[in-house]
């Protein structure tokens, strides 16, 4: 996979068409496939000011009749690290072009920072940093010249600042080394830091990167991670899209589930998590009788036993009761704990929960 960027009007912008093979056209210009012009209100009610972007009813149907979105209700709340989640094919990467105005919705309306896409696409794309899919950089020249050559092609950007800036922007991805060496020398990891570089050449307001840690070993992985929650602490909203639901724990406030094309939740990661049910505290012990006696006598709701050898593993819902009062009243009657842990549902848990199927990554 190669990525691309925009950053502005001048940036170019991939799109597939539908064979898959990748091309080039201006961001926000009418694609290919496009028939139907958006139409009608951005449902009822105005968009939150609070969002950075809003979709109502968003639907994109290819040619051929396949239905990648599915009438999507987004709401990314201003200063959020967004996850956006889904198996491949899910129809996260066709919403992201269309917030971009690199494809035009089928039906339904978005608004990106309180434009509507794609008539604000000339307002707003200075302010947004976007990575998804497709060629964007000339082979020949280096990685510090492409980018230059993009500031340069940025109307709003000062060219007396420019070497500044990219120096910063190369620096932020860890490619300064690199910096000279030509794009086609790249491996695909450099590609990809290179166009997160080209996404944060200028202050944004919301930066948008469509499966951003694609082709990077586990470094990389984590260093990006640390570049989106740096970008997000100086007040950017980042919308991110991934296929890894470990990936979106580790860095993101909120949380929308892609399936098929449609949304299945939406809500800040905390509430996501609520949803998979209380934290368990577990005791493992071979007193099983006496410490189930305990867990129900400081009031833990649903006690349960697993009996094993030598040890049982006693659990219960955690509730308000501090951990450590639960091992200081085990102890005090004489429980002998060989081991006691608090677990807490993971994401994965609380996915099979909300849609009772398990995360199928080739789905
Ligand atoms: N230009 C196109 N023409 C026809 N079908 C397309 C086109 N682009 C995407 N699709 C189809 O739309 C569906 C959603 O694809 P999309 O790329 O949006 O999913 P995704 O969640 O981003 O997956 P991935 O992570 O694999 O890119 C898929 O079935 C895909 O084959």
């Amino acid at each position: 996979m190669s990525t691309q960027t925009t950053g502005g009007p001048p940036l170019l912008a991939g799109d597939r068409d539908p064979a898959g093979a990748a091309r080039t056209a201006p961001a926000g210009a009418a694609p290919s496939e496009d028939r139907s012009p958006v139409s009608g209100p951005l449902g009822t009610a105005p968009a939150p000011d609070d969002c950075s972007i809003v979709t109502r009813g968003l639907t994109k149907r290819f040619r051929g009749g396949r239905v990648a979105v599915d009438d999507l209700d987004l709401a990314v709340p201003r200063g959020s690290v967004f996850g956006f989640l889904g198996p491949n094919g899910s129809g996260k990467t066709t919403t992201i072009r269309m917030l971009l105005g690199l494809v035009t919705p089928t039906s339904g309306r978005c608004e990106v920072l309180g434009e509507s896409i794609p008539a604000g696409l000339p307002a707003v794309l200075p302010r947004v940093g976007a990575l998804v899919e497709g060629p964007a950089f000339h082979p020949y020249l280096s990685g510090e010249a492409n980018l230059l050559r993009l500031d340069a092609a940025d109307p709003t950007a000062d060219p007396r600042t420019a070497r500044e800036r990219v120096g910063l922007a190369l620096a932020r991805v860890g490619l300064s080394a690199a910096a000279r060496k030509r794009y086609r020398a790249y491996s695909l990891g450099m590609r990809q830091r290179l166009a997160l570089a080209a996404a944060l050449l200028g202050p944004r307001d919301l930066l948008i990167l469509d499966e951003p840690t694609n082709g990077l070993d586990p470094q990389g992985t984590r260093e990006v991670r640390a570049l989106i929650r740096e970008v997000a602490a100086e007040g950017t909203t980042v919308f991110v899209s991934s296929h890894l639901l470990a990936e979106v724990e580790q860095m993101c406030s909120h949380i929308a589930v892609m399936r098929s094309g449609r949304l299945v939740a939406q809500e800040p990661i905390a509430e996501f998590r609520r949803a998979g049910g209380p934290p368990r505290v577990t005791v493992e012990t071979p007193d099983a009788a006496a410490a189930a006696e305990v867990l129900r006598g400081l009031g833990l709701a649903a006690v349960r036993t697993a009996v094993g050898a030598p040890d049982a593993v006693v659990s219960a819902d955690l509730g308000d009761v501090p951990t450590e009062r639960i091992c200081a009243e085990l102890v005090a009657r004489g429980v002998a704990v060989r081991g006691l842990a608090v677990c807490r549902p993971s994401l994965e848990d609380v996915f099979v929960r909300l849609t009772g199927e398990g995360f199928d990554v080739d789905g």
